[in-house]
């Protein structure tokens, strides 16, 4: 489903390079729960923001349900991450001004589903991750965890078939970073979605299904669990 090929990211700092990935190539398959994980600077999050399109890589290809995406416009990439693909952050990146609900509903609405429709299915996605009762709520009335489930419906509004997480517990305690894995556990058993996510928690690994571990910019080992 997606297939990467000698990826390298070489970014300039003035006139150093900083070589953040140095030719990584994995095939991620559907319905895999992947965590990517490794050492600080190992280019965790260069690698998530690569394959979900957020960032060009310096070198390689990326074939993602069989197209090549790298030479997509940049119009018909935004298409194609707003109805294939949903983002989770590491600070929830919801909107201040905005109730749970507006929040949930917004990649909805950019898709050109109407106030209905995004609103109905927007309260589907709230209750999934036990939120129905704070649709009315903004950010700041809720607790981190709260805000993170808020930004988990957000991305799911659009049922993208593959889900991108950075670090989507770092600002979490235990109990918190707990229910956002066995949501997204569920999500991917229940619906067959395929979760990719960056962590530095050596204890998320029991949720995983395969585990991409990187080092210095290269995958040092890629296996199923
Ligand atoms: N926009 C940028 N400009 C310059 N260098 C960058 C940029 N983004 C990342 N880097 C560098 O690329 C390397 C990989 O960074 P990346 O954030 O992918 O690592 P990471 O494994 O996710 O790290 P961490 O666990 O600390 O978040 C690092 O040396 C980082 O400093």
């Amino acid at each position: 489903m997606i297939s990467a090929e000698d990826i390298t990211r070489t970014y300039m700092m003035g006139l150093v390079e900083v070589r953040a990935l140095r030719g990584v190539s994995v095939e991620i398959k559907r319905g895999d729960f992947v965590g990517i994980m490794g050492p600080s600077g190992s280019g965790k999050s260069t690698l998530l923001h690569i394959l979900g399109l957020l960032d060009r890589p310096t070198e390689g290809s990326i074939r993602i349900f069989g197209k090549d995406v790298l030479s997509m416009s940049d119009d018909c990439k935004g298409r194609f991450r707003l109805s294939k693909f949903g983002f989770i952050f590491q600070d929830y990146a919801l909107v201040p001004e905005l109730t749970a609900l507006e929040n949930v509903i917004l990649p909805a609405m950019a898709k050109g589903l109407s106030l209905a429709e995004s609103e109905k299915k927007g309260m589907e996605y709230l209750s999934l991750v036990g939120l129905g009762e704070r649709a009315n709520h903004i950010p700041a009335e809720l607790s981190g965890g709260e805000q993170q489930r808020v930004a988990i419906a957000r991305a799911l509004v659009n049922s993208p078939e593959i889900i991108f997480a950075d670090e989507p517990c770092a600002n979490l305690d235990t109990e918190n970073s707990r229910a956002v894995l066995e949501l997204f556990k569920k999500i991917n058993e229940e619906t067959e979605r395929t979760v990719i996510m960056v962590s530095h928690e050596s204890w998320h690994k029991e949720f995983f299904e395969r585990l991409i571990l990187l080092r210095d910019g290269k995958v040092s080992s890629d296996s199923y669990l």
